[in-house]
């Protein structure tokens, strides 16, 4: 029988808690503040304690330093309605051992109190001095997202921060920077997709004058830059695979040597990474190098779609109204039918779109208050698709010849690789064409711009059927 402390001015909460540990078999005391919760602490250090954040009188983060003291093994659970950053960071802060975000359920309070009697929390010392609102979720998914910022923010591990474009990596990975013991250094972001391919390297790692034709001055890369604090890279998947092995060399001997370069300068830095692409299908497409991901992947963040976590809506609404009504010095109001129907949007475009479409529908409001026919018509699925499809098909057969050419090379199997490779190229072409086109050799003649009777040999060669030929 273990035994539970509940500080909570709710007695609905108390009295929940209290029937579900005593059915548990635990002995349960409650108290309605926070004075009187320490109290009891005084006379018993409990198995585990559940705290109220909002009490009249001390706030449960005022109590939580105190009951550290009293009782440091004792893990608590704090319990909050607002579940915004700021509580999940204070909470990692002095230690909590979880929190829970009202209203929650019998079974939610059930796990917790299995998790903590299973495993009493070793207290760890951890950082933050500074905090400061921008990030907006009270969807659960949200609240995770918080959990897992600050528990990366008190450690200096890489981090890799995976979600659709638009849900917020980059304040996530400015976040985790600005909560964690490097805040003091710079914050160092780089989109790699938004780069020349051939400027990447020179961009991470800077150069020496003269390094290549354009080269007229030396230049500091990005990874010296961010020396002491973090550096995000945003697409990390479109780093091509040379830089890759560059980058990767640099982060085990935290040393870059920059293009053009023989002596390597001493780095230190922090590396969180996003990608809306599944790294480990790159990985197996040979589109993005194994070693590296297990090197960056030490601890991973998921940002669900905003049409996932509709309940967001309202909330990053009016944070963005109250960011526009700064900007614009005019005050700002939405309309219910408004909110209702920028609440079933499918939002393909995530919260960019959903920012952008707030600040679109304020300039036509011209009285302040948005309606819906102020909001910009939705942006459909396809959009967002040939966006990041289109250019990314031909780049991952680059990349893919690229890995598969250095695969073949290295490992020594260079003989005829010319001849291996056309005779890949070509079977997976003319398989895909001659089911495109019914397995007509004039047709796959036309696309291809060569002669039929080369398309029916280069078949037969290659053992593939057309219809034509069963005809013969
Ligand atoms: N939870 C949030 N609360 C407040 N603002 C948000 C939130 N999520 C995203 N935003 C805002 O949405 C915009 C896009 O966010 P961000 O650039 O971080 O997304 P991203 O996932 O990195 O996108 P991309 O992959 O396209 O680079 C920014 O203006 C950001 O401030």
């Amino acid at each position: 029988m273990a035994s539970i402390h509940v500080v909570d001015d709710e007695s609905s909460i108390c009295w929940a808690i209290e029937k579900l540990g005593t059915k548990l078999g635990h002995h349960v005391r409650v108290a309605s503040t926070a004075e009187q919760g320490l109290e009891l602490l005084a006379e018993k250090h409990p198995d585990l304690m559940f705290l109220d954040v909002r009490l009249p009188g001390m706030s449960g983060l005022e109590a939580l330093p105190k009951v550290k003291s009293i009782a440091p093994e004792t893990p608590v659970v704090l319990i909050t309605a607002f579940g915004d950053l700021e509580v999940a960071v204070e909470a990692v802060r002095q230690g909590t051992f979880d929190y829970l975000v009202k209203p929650f359920s019998l079974e939610d309070i059930q796990t917790v109190i299995d998790r903590a009697l299973a495993q009493k929390t070793s207290e760890e010392e951890v950082r933050p001095e500074s905090v400061s609102a921008d990030i907006v979720g009270t969807s659960p998914a949200m609240q995770e997202v918080f959990k897992r910022i600050a528990l990366a923010a008190r450690s200096v591990a890489p981090i890799v921060i995976h979600g659709e474009s638009g849900t917020g990596k980059e304040l996530v990975a400015q976040a985790i920077h600005r909560y964690g013991p490097r805040h003091a250094a710079p914050f160092v972001a780089v989109n790699i997709a938004s780069l020349a391919p051939s400027l990447i390297e020179s961009e991470l790692f800077g150069h020496v004058r003269g390094a290549f034709t354009h080269a007229i001055q030396e230049k500091r890369g990005l990874l010296q830059q961010a020396i002491g604090g973090t550096l995000f890279l945003d697409e990390v998947a479109e780093i091509p695979l040379p830089t890759q092995a560059k980058l990767l060399r640099a982060l085990e001997q935290r040393e870059v040597v920059p293009v053009g370069g023989s002596t390597g300068e001493k780095v230190d830095f922090r590396v969180v990474c996003a990608s809306h692409q599944d790294l480990s299908a790159c990985v197996r497409q040979g589109t993005f190098r194994h070693d590296l991901l297990f090197r960056l992947n030490t601890f991973r963040i998921e940002l669900p779609p905003l049409r996932e976590r509709r309940e967001d809506i309202p909330p990053l609404v009016y944070h963005f109204l109250e960011q526009l009504e700064k900007e614009y010095g005019k005050p700002l109001r939405i309309s219910p039918a408004a909110m209702q129907e920028l609440r079933q949007r499918p939002w393909y475009g995530n919260v960019r779109e959903l920012r952008n479409a707030v600040e679109h529908a304020q300039i036509l409001a011209r009285h302040g208050v948005i309606e819906k026919e102020h909001l910009p018509a939705p942006v459909a699925k396809d959009w967002f698709d040939r966006s990041t499809a289109s250019e990314s098909a031909e780049e991952s057969l680059i990349r893919a010849i690229g890995a598969w050419t250095k695969q073949e090379a290295t490992g020594g199997a260079t003989e005829n690789l010319w001849a291996r490779f056309q005779a890949l190229a070509e079977k997976e072409m003319l398989q895909e064409l001659l089911a495109q086109c019914d397995g007509q050799y004039l047709a796959i003649a036309r696309i291809l711009g060569i002669h039929r009777t080369t398309v029916k040999k280069k078949c037969e060669q290659y053992g593939l059927l057309s219809s034509e030929q069963q005809d013969e």
